[in-house]
């Protein structure tokens, strides 16, 4: 694919990567994604935001073939996936100079083994003119990574975000056209990579507000023409109360903790709860985090096996800690042969989560009478609680 015009003198770069379906050895791709580069031509001095993934370096040079000089190569964020092509950038034009963060210039140096001499750090709210078009650096840590910045091109009203406000889709349109699809794609985003940053998140939108930001570029995905669209969801995201959900990830071997989350589910919804079920054996993980966005309350299903959890609810549990959501109450329902440790060890693995445990429901062999009620009962706590809170 070659350059595309967004504005006068603003090109789109990178490369849309259809085909890939695992980020980070981790993060399923269900739509693929892009890596996106930003061409900005000033009248006296020209620049380029961020880079693209090694793999995809091929097509990105091609395209800076009929680019005579570049000034400036922004670097937004060290990771690779932007930076990785930065050292074959700069061995074309030796007299770029590599404007980032102190702390990405450390990080660059590490990953990438760039040259000192190529860098010059700037600070917070600097500003640097390339003549008719002037770039704003406005830093914003832990969009995913502690040295993140962002860049705003002050007479475009372009907020150059790099990961922030990111979503992995690939598509031949540069612009949103479909909202609720892209809206899935960044949610799903925002659970994987920003979700564990939450706080800090609102502070660099915080930050963000006083600005005219008309379109927003990230480094991953569409462009939004309407900046409204994507920074009310990240406010949502970041700001919201948890809503009336409960998420249960679960896993059976034999079917008897499958038919005490059967039965959990058919009661939660009795009562008006929302449920979103995964079961962990075959789930996109991805699907789990994002619905960990909203969810009220997890209740893991896990049979115990070898004195605890199942691993795959093990894994659950971790991603959980990991990812950090806003959850409130927590639970455990399962069975269990003769005995073994699986309620201790799933709390102990999830300090993060500031949760009120709620009593699980364990079953010895498969669920009678007595445990159906017992899953009422829980659904009941789960319902009364989501009421007292006003969860919607
Ligand atoms: C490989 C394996 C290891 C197990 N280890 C334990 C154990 O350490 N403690 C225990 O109480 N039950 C153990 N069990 C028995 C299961 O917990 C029991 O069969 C339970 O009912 C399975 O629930 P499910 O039907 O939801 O898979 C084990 C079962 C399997 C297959």
């Amino acid at each position: 694919m070659k350059a595309r015009k967004i504005k006068e003198e603003v090109y789109w770069m990178g490369s849309v990567d259809w085909d890939r379906r695992l980020f980070d050895a981790l993060v399923p791709l269900p739509d693929g994604t892009s890596y996106n580069a930003y061409l900005i031509k000033g009248s006296e001095k020209t620049a380029l935001i961020d880079t693209v993934d090694p793999p995809m370096a091929k097509e990105f040079m091609a395209q800076l073939e009929g680019v005579k000089n570049i000034d400036y190569i922004i670097s937004s964020h060290a990771e690779q996936d932007h930076s990785g092509t930065i050292m074959q950038v700069l061995e074309k034009y030796p007299n770029a100079k590599l404007i980032s963060t102190p702390k990405a210039k450390d990080l660059l140096k590490d990953l990438l083994n760039i040259p000192e001499n190529f860098f010059v750090s700037i600070e917070d709210g600097e500003t640097l003119s390339l003549g008719d078009k002037t770039l704003k650096f406005i830093f914003t840590p832990w969009v995913h990574w502690p040295e993140t910045m962002v860049t705003f091109l002050e007479e475009d009203k372009i907020l150059f975000s790099c990961d922030f406000f990111g979503s992995h889709i690939a598509s031949s349109d540069l612009f949103v056209t479909d909202q609720g699809r892209v809206y899935e794609a960044a949610k799903r985003y925002f659970a994987e990579i920003m979700m564990p940053f939450r706080s800090i998140i609102k502070k660099n939108m915080e930050k963000l507000a006083p600005y005219d930001i008309e379109m927003i570029a990230p480094g991953h995905g569409q462009i939004f023409p309407d900046a409204g669209f994507i920074l009310d969801a990240y406010k949502k995201w970041t700001e919201g109360a948890p809503r009336n959900t409960v998420v249960i990830p679960y896993v059976s071997m034999h079917e008897s903790t499958r038919r005490m989350v059967e039965h959990l589910v058919g009661a939660l919804v009795d009562k008006g709860v929302r449920v979103e079920q995964f079961n962990l054996a075959v789930t996109d993980i991805g699907k789990l985090a994002m619905a960990l966005i909203d969810a009220a309350t997890i209740v893991v299903g896990t049979p115990t096996i070898l004195s605890g959890p199942h691993p795959y609810a093990a894994y659950a549990a971790f991603l959980a800690n990991a990812l950090r959501p806003n959850t409130k109450f927590l639970s455990v329902v399962g069975s269990y042969g003769w005995g073994g440790k699986t309620v201790d060890t799933l709390a102990g693995m999830i300090p993060n989560l500031k949760v009120e445990v709620i009593d699980p429901v364990l079953c010895k062999g498969v669920p009678n009478a007595s445990v159906f009620n017992a899953l009422d009962d829980l659904a009941g706590a789960i319902a009364r609680k989501h009421k007292e809170n006003d969860y919607r």
